[in-house]
């Protein structure tokens, strides 16, 4: 299981673990790590050029450690200073101690005004906002930007978990060259400008290929917006004694092999569970064969359908109960999945929600249901809506949940006293109390029409199986993801396909 914890919970254990360590132990446990990933990716240290982007924090000082490491193994080292009066005292006479060169840096300078290697000087004047820029002609590269332009590695030590809200101009500016540099980018800790806690990204914030945190990830490596800025993410051990339980977690191939049903010699179909599927419509009978196609692959010993698609169901899939009773008096089933494809049929939704058994509600589902009949559940329910849905039942704008997912989906279990699903390229899943669970196998080539139908019959069929909500949600996330790879392969891909490759995926996660 792959684990994190909020900036509240890491600054505790930091204070109990320094209170017994002699002091600068953790920073320098932090900087040895940080030296290896940068000479790793950097391969060859001896004669390279790496810039330091050094703000006021411990982050900075991070980062000025690791470059004293490097400088001692032959690097060209300089350290851009956002603040140099408040920069790590120890860290900036560590650097400077190993060879290494400082360059006062709010961005203003011009290139001219900056020679590599001229220590501790400004690199040109004070402006900082280009509109304090020289009157007069465009205005060139500053000499922070030359520097960044040329270097070969770039260690992003602006601000790590002291961050607040977007970064301020100057920063931002030289996350912009940063980016524009064909320099490899080390986030120190978390890249600046993302929110550790939830994942938010206010503004302009570093673009790193490798993320190197420390003691532990941060939920917002792990989730998006954020996650997309962080690159790879490589954990530095500084020893930490967590807590039991996380803000956030991802189930990885051994956790999911753990939790997956397997039938044992006394099964029969009705000990594995059967699901009801009640989807589709007149309209969309697809619906209706998708989510059958998912549930025939979560590990249900049946799947019941009803509904008006019953014959597009049988003629894909023989082996399903089909009845057109309603759900009330289709016969037993251990869990529904309501919703896919169901158009206007309020009737239905409300019929399945009495059941006393767990009910996945989805796509129109979650339109039609009533609120107060699904907070009143006393069986389980598991919601998955998509970003827009979840809007909508939030009564917020869509763009809101997306750049804030984490308290989106803790929001919408709370309110619905039910587990939430949250899909997205970081499908997200949390319960009313609880770790909440991020799921990362997902491809953008998932985005497609019938693929969280396949989704919502496999989440359904495992909870048939016996799975309590949040595992079926987070287990049948990871095993769709990976379909969805395998399916795709690099290349568009529909739904059906999706829903053939689960069976792949389940192998590849039991090998
Ligand atoms: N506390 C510890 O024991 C350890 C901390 N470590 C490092 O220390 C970091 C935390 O250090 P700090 O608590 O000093 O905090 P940071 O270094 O993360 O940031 C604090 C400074 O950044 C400035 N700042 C805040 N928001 C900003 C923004 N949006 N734009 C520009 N500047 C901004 C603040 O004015 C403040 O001076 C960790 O992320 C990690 O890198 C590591 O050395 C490991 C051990
Ligand atoms: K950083």
């Amino acid at each position: 299981m792959r684990t994190a914890y909020g900036v509240e919970t890491v600054r505790a254990t930091e204070r109990q673990l320094m209170a017994r360590l002699p002091e600068g132990t953790l920073m320098q446990r932090a900087a040895a790590g940080l030296a290896v990933a940068s000479a790793d990716l950097l391969g060859r240290v001896y004669g390279s050029r790496v810039v330091l982007l050094v703000g006021s924090g411990d982050n900075g000082g991070d980062a000025l450690y690791a470059g004293a490491r490097l400088a001692r193994r032959g690097a060209g080292v300089t350290a851009l200073l956002l603040a140099p009066e408040r920069a790590h005292a120890g860290g900036l006479a560590a650097l400077r101690r190993a060879g290494g060169t400082t360059v006062h840096s709010p961005a203003g300078g011009r290139a001219a005004g900056a020679t590599e290697g001229a220590a501790d000087r400004p690199a040109g004047g004070s402006a900082s906002d280009p509109a304090e820029r020289p009157a007069g002609g465009p205005a060139g590269p500053t000499a922070a930007e030359v520097l960044i332009e040329r270097a070969d590695l770039v260690l992003d030590g602006i601000v790590g978990i002291g961050g607040k809200g977007g970064l301020r101009p100057d920063a931002a500016r030289l996350a912009e060259a940063a980016e524009r540099s064909r320099a490899a980018v080390i986030a120190v800790d978390l890249p600046s400008g993302v929110d550790a806690d939830t994942g938010q990204v206010h503004g302009a914030a570093i673009r790193a290929d490798l993320t190197v945190t420390f003691g532990t990830h941060k939920p917002g490596l792990l989730i998006d917006p954020a996650r997309d800025f962080a690159g790879t993410v490589r954990l530095v051990d500084i020893g930490l004694d967590l807590p039991e339980e996380p803000a956030l977690e991802a189930l990885q191939h051994a956790d999911v092999a753990r939790l997956l049903p397997v039938p044992g010699p006394e099964s029969d179909k009705y000990r594995r569970g059967v699901v009801g599927i009640a989807a589709g419509s007149a309209r969309y009978p697809g619906a209706a064969v998708l989510a059958v196609a998912g549930a025939l692959h979560g590990g249900a010993g049946a799947v019941r359908y009803v509904g008006p698609a019953g014959d597009a169901v049988l003629a894909r899939f023989p082996e399903t109960l089909v009845s057109d009773l309603g759900p009330a008096k289709a016969g037993r089933v251990q869990s529904w999945v309501v919703g896919p494809g169901a158009g206007d049929d309020a009737a239905t939704v409300a019929q399945v929600l009495e059941a006393d058994v767990p009910v996945l509600i989805d796509a129109d589902g979650l339109r039609l249901a009533d609120r107060d009949t699904v907070r009143a559940r006393t069986a389980l329910t598991l919601m998955t809506p998509h970003a827009g849905e979840a809007a909508a039942l939030l009564g917020v704008a869509r763009a809101e949940v997306e750049g804030a997912r984490l308290s989106a989906v803790r929001e919408l279990a709370a309110r619905y006293r039910a587990t939430v699903l949250l899909k997205g390229s970081t499908t997200l899943v949390a319960a009313e109390e609880g770790a909440v669970r991020v799921n990362a196998t997902g491809t953008s080539w998932l985005a497609t029409a019938g693929s969280g139908d396949v989704l919502s019959g496999l989440a359904g069929s495992l909870l048939a199986a016996g799975l309590p909500a949040r595992d079926a949600g987070s287990v049948a996330a990871y095993l769709h993801g990976l379909a969805g790879r395998y399916a795709a392969d690099g290349a568009p891909v529909g739904a059906q396909d999706v829903a053939k490759a689960i069976a792949r995926a389940w192998r590849d996660v039991r090998d």
